[in-house]
């Protein structure tokens, strides 16, 4: 591809765009704005992109490829903005947001301008966030979901795809009313669930504070996403309002149903209750990525000596095998302990499985 890209917001997943482009389009120059300077700065360091502009709409108007990589609140007020400068005739615009209805509305206003808009999501990333964080491969077999409203558009489509192909996506389109409907059961539902589910333990945690240490283990794995950022899933929610107030309506009617099995001691409908969400859950794909990420956990019984986890990150390291995440279960406190360590794939857990059982005989297990 040639020309110009300009992405707007250069954190967690602008700035994995931006990696991803430049891994594919060499020659292309990428330029980038970010409310926050250091932000912005850091970006440039890590060479995310070749260069910052003073404005959004300096970069806007040069640009062949825009990316909005910022919260979807700031995406509709960013729009507006777009739409009042003088854009080049092809561009095209899109963005990461992880709410459609009301982004593609927002984005009408371009239309005058004879920008294209299409409205993207790549379903894949993490609690963390900033331009730090930012992994060229981080949407590697995610799905990305497009949302183009208008026939017309399939040329700038099949641009855009050709324009984001070393994200290693699997690309899919859905219109932004099937895509909203989709990740509020998927993603921002399980996400208010989380919550709740911390808020109950914290509740009971000030009754018993052996409640915090019991739920390092399973409890906090369970919750992990209630450690994302609160201000980013404040506006998901709000943007994806009626379909949560459904979702809500339905659960509260389960929970309710599933109430009045305990009350009447109904083993059977517990059992059921159980019995079928396990059937549908067994059968979810385990090895592509969905909204919310896999983990590839690798449980190491350790025992608790100095300089253990260095041993094994150690052996890691001399085979090459790169982790994400690791830690220890503090559920454990007698003579051995839990390694957890997380890896980017299932090949890198396999390979990590086979080096450590060469290396070492610790115990080693997948959960
Ligand atoms: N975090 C995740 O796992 C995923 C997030 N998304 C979506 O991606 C978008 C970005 O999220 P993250 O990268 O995680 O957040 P982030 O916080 O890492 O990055 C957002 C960046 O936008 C900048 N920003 C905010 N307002 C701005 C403005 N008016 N002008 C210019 N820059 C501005 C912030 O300073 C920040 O650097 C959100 O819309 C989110 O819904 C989509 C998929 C996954
Ligand atoms: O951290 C997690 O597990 C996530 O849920 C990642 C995520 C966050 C927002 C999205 O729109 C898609 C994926």
């Amino acid at each position: 591809m040639r020309g110009t890209v300009f992405v707007i917001g250069l954190g967690l997943i602008g700035g994995s765009v931006a990696l991803a482009i430049k891994n594919t389009h060499r020659d292309v120059r990428i330029y980038g704005y970010d409310i926050n300077d250091n932000s912005a700065q850091l970006a440039k360091a890590l060479g995310i992109i070749d260069d910052i502009c003073d404005s959004v709409r300096a970069g806007a108007e040069e640009a062949d490829l825009i990316i909005l990589g910022t919260p979807v609140k700031q995406t509709v007020q960013l729009i507006g903005d777009l739409s009042r400068y003088s854009l080049k005739k092809n561009v095209i615009v899109t963005d990461v947001g992880s709410t459609k209805i009301k982004v593609t509305e927002s984005a009408k206003q371009l239309e005058k301008s004879g920008a294209t808009f299409i409205g993207g999501h790549p379903m894949a990333g993490s609690h963390k966030s900033g331009p730090a964080a930012a992994k060229a491969h981080l949407f590697e077999n995610a799905f990305y979901l497009l949302t183009p409203t208008q026939q017309e558009e399939e040329k700038k489509l099949a641009e855009l795809k050709a324009w984001l192909r070393g994200t290693k996506a699997k690309f899919l389109t859905v219109s932004p009313e099937t895509h909203d409907k989709m990740t509020g059961v998927i993603s921002h539902f399980p996400h208010i669930i989380a919550a709740g589910l911390v808020h109950s333990a914290k509740r009971a945690a000030k009754q018993n504070d052996l409640v915090a240490r019991l739920a390092a283990g399973g409890f906090r794995d369970t919750t992990r996403i209630a450690s994302s950022s609160p201000e980013m899933w404040r506006d998901i929610l709000l943007h994806n309002k009626d379909e949560l107030l459904l979702l809500m309506d339905d659960w509260i009617e389960q929970m309710a149903e599933i109430k009045r099995h305990i009350q009447a001691s109904d083993s059977d409908s517990i059992f059921r209750y159980f019995s079928s969400a396990k059937t549908f859950r067994d059968e979810l794909p385990v090895r592509s990525q969905g909204a919310i990420p896999a983990f590839y956990d690798l449980y190491v019984d350790v025992p608790d000596y100095p300089g253990v986890i260095s041993e094994i990150t150690g052996y890691l390291a001399q085979s090459r095998i790169s982790i994400t995440n690791i830690r220890i279960l503090e559920t454990r406190e007698e003579l051995y302990g839990v390694l957890v360590i997380s890896f980017q794939s299932e090949e890198d857990r396999k390979a990590a499985e086979d080096c450590l059982a060469d290396h070492t005989n610790y115990g080693v297990y997948i959960m």
